[in-house]
């Protein structure tokens, strides 16, 4: 049987900090870098990251929008950094924000939790706003495959706020996804994870929820490591805090990209000490 995604989460923090680097190769970062707006700037852009964070640390998180906007070869570069980044034994956060019904919600979960698949990721990010169940074939195929699944439930955008906020049932609609996600998780492999903002105050009850937590927002969002421990008290142990631009900022010099992403780690881990 393979190891749980709680497992693999785990051994992998203990080595190399909670931390969570983003690949998002904007159009603006290429130009920075000096890197061409097309398929060849992209792949370089990724290898250069590929080899200034392996090693480093425990996840990378690819932004599938910043590939998929460049057609198949933009696909075909995520796949060769997606399967790079994973033999050398870096996690891999597939963002893709996946949503639909059950039935083709089962086609997404193959494409980045399966087996077999050129995309195949160790966690991959979904909204649950087709319903959190209709996410339950995704959950049951990461479960079988020792991969996770991040739900979006109180993002770090302040337009999240109307719609995860509002009340359904006597909770919000987050608190829900919260709920949901805790239930899945109660046989201890973690495979539904949370995303949750590390910007501002969630406001949600997470003292049920024993899951994963990605924390999107450090550095150009303008969250700081100095408030995790509070945002995410209780709820330390599984938490992947996010940056993105704010690491990817430091490049395309490797050496410059490494010592920004290990000094970040290790504010993080001292942070959340
Ligand atoms: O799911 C995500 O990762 C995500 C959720 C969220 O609430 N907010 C958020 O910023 N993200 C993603 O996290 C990354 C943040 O990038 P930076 O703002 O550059 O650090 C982007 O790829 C976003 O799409």
């Amino acid at each position: 049987m393979s190891k749980t995604w709680a497992d693999r989460l785990r051994a992998a923090t203990a080595a190399r900090g909670r931390l969570c680097v983003g690949i998002d190769p904007h159009p603006s970062l290429l130009d920075a870098w000096g890197l061409p707006r097309s398929a060849d700037g992209l792949e370089t852009f990724a290898e250069l990251c590929v080899e200034a964070f392996v090693g480093e640390v425990a996840v990378v998180k690819p932004q599938v929008a910043f590939f998929e906007a460049y057609g198949s070869a933009g696909y075909a570069v995520l796949e060769r950094t997606v399967s790079v980044l994973r033999d050398a034994g870096t996690l891999v956060v597939a963002d893709a924000k996946r949503g639909d019904i059950g039935s083709t919600m089962s086609a997404y979960a193959q494409t980045w939790l399966g087996e077999d698949s050129p995309l195949s990721s160790d966690a991959v990010t979904v909204s649950p706003y087709l319903g959190f169940d209709s996410l339950r074939e995704t959950f049951d195929l990461a479960a079988r495959n020792g991969r996770g699944v991040f739900v979006l439930a109180r993002t770090s955008n302040a337009e999240g706020a109307d719609l995860q906020t509002a009340t359904a049932s006597h909770r919000s609609v987050a608190q829900s996804i919260v709920d949901g996600a805790a239930d899945i998780d109660r046989d201890g492999r973690a495979t539904a994870g949370l995303v949750v903002g590390a910007t501002r105050d969630h406001g949600l009850d997470l003292s049920d929820f024993t899951g994963p937590i990605l924390a999107p927002g450090l550095g150009a969002q303008g969250a700081g490591v100095d408030d995790l421990a509070q945002i995410f008290a209780g709820s330390r142990e599984l938490l992947l805090p996010n940056s993105s631009r704010g690491v990817l900022a430091a490049g395309p010099s490797v050496t410059a990209l490494r010592d920004a992403a290990t000094t970040l780690r290790d504010e993080v881990e001292a942070g959340l000490a």
